[in-house]
């Protein structure tokens, strides 16, 4: 999927911008702070209705103005599709070819992107909650159920903690309540896993393939899903719900001491092993940027897999960092296949390559201008 233009309107430091892109390669140059990262955040705003950078949408919104608009002609396989995804201080409306959508979830996925930023190390080395806020994320790009499971998997935890927390303070006593919750989320939660599962799976075979070739051969990585509940793959999802209802019975007072819910989806994490050690904890920071080179340009080739077509690729700031070899490694899975959004400080440092195929965007202080 190509963006054929990109227009925003009070975007961050962007009172009005319009822009038409031809060509695999779109290189957005400046100095610190002129508003380079903000064009790639609103493609990436765009596709999945949500920063990477912040949780709160205000931050989107120019200052001084009352909302934000993003839009952009995507061509698909299919044909040409208009996004339109309009920011206020009250919430999102996200258009496609016009026609608002009543449910996120079924706006997103209309265009596919994968972000690599320096702060993508942390999927490596940060806390669980990031790789599990990766997981979610990237799965989702995929499969508008999973977004759906997983925003109704929060609320029902989010009750049953509730009700812990209730049970714990003896406000309540009723276990026949925590009974009914336990099924729901018992449910809710084998899905999420089996797709999870999968998810980790198929990014492992591509990850490990692309990892062998950055490293030439050297270094074999391997992901590993933890799982905090005894669920595995190879249970059948009926058998995997009660081993689920199981193991809510096994913690149960442990659970109502700590009023809260100790296993499933929301507790999970993934580790990623080099030649079997723990790239997190032992791993150098050499290994550890490899590790989440793999992952990224592993995702291009999953998104490919799933949807049929390539995802646009935003690369911020990390483009220069890498080294030649690894430099020819990303322009080999790009080649003209993906359309590349780049941000940079200076040109040097890129391969003649990249320059040669690149067009060039000047940006300074929330105004940019173009050149072949
Ligand atoms: N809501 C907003 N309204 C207006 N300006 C904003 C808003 N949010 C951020 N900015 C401005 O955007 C600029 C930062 O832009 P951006 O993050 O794109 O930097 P950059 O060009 O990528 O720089 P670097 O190379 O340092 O990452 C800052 O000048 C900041 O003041």
């Amino acid at each position: 999927m190509f963006l054929k233009n990109l227009s925003l309107t009070n975007y961050r430091n962007y009172k009005s911008l319009s822009l038409s892109f031809d060509g695999p390669i779109q290189l957005f140059i400046g100095n610190n702070a002129q508003g380079k990262t903000n064009v790639l955040e609103s493609i990436y705003v765009l596709a999945l209705a949500k920063s990477h950078r912040t949780p709160r949408d205000k931050e989107l919104i120019a200052w001084e103005a009352d909302y934000a608009a993003i839009r952009s002609d995507v061509l698909r396989r299919y044909g040409s599709v208009r996004l339109e995804l309009q920011l206020t201080a009250k919430g999102k409306r996200a258009k496609i070819n016009g026609m608002e959508q009543q449910k996120l979830s079924a706006y997103v996925g209309a265009l596919n992107v994968v972000m690599f930023a320096p702060e993508d190390l942390s999927i490596v080395k940060g806390a669980p909650a990031q790789r599990r806020r990766f997981i979610d994320m990237e799965i989702g790009q995929v499969s508008p159920t999973y977004l759906y499971y997983l925003s109704n998997y929060n609320k029902v935890l989010q009750q049953r903690n509730q009700l812990l927390k209730d049970l714990a303070m003896k406000k309540s006593h009723s276990l026949e309540m925590l009974a009914i919750w336990n099924t729901q989320l018992a449910d809710l939660a084998v899905k999420l896993l089996k797709k999870r599962f999968e998810f980790i799976r198929k990014l492992e075979t591509w990850a490990r393939e692309i990892h062998t070739g950055i490293t030439d051969g050297r270094e074999t990585l391997s992901l590993h899903y933890e799982n905090s509940s005894p669920v595995t793959e190879e249970l059948a999802a009926e058998q995997a719900v009660d081993v689920m209802l199981a193991a809510y019975e096994e913690v149960r007072d442990r659970e109502i001491m700590r009023g809260s819910t100790l296993i499933g989806p929301h507790r999970d994490d993934f580790s990623l092993k080099v030649n079997g050690m723990d790239v997190q904890t032992y791993g150098s920071q050499g290994q550890q940027r490899t590790s989440a080179l793999s992952i990224k340009l592993a995702e291009i080739e999953l998104i490919k897999e799933e949807v049929g077509e390539y995802p646009v690729l935003l690369l911020d700031d990390v483009l220069s960092e890498l080294d030649e070899h690894r430099q020819t490694l990303l322009l080999e899975t790009i080649q003209d296949r993906v359309q590349t959004f780049v941000s940079t400080t200076g040109v040097e440092g890129l391969k003649h390559q990249v320059l040669q195929q690149a067009s060039r965007f000047y940006v300074k202080e929330g105004s940019i201008s173009g050149e072949r």
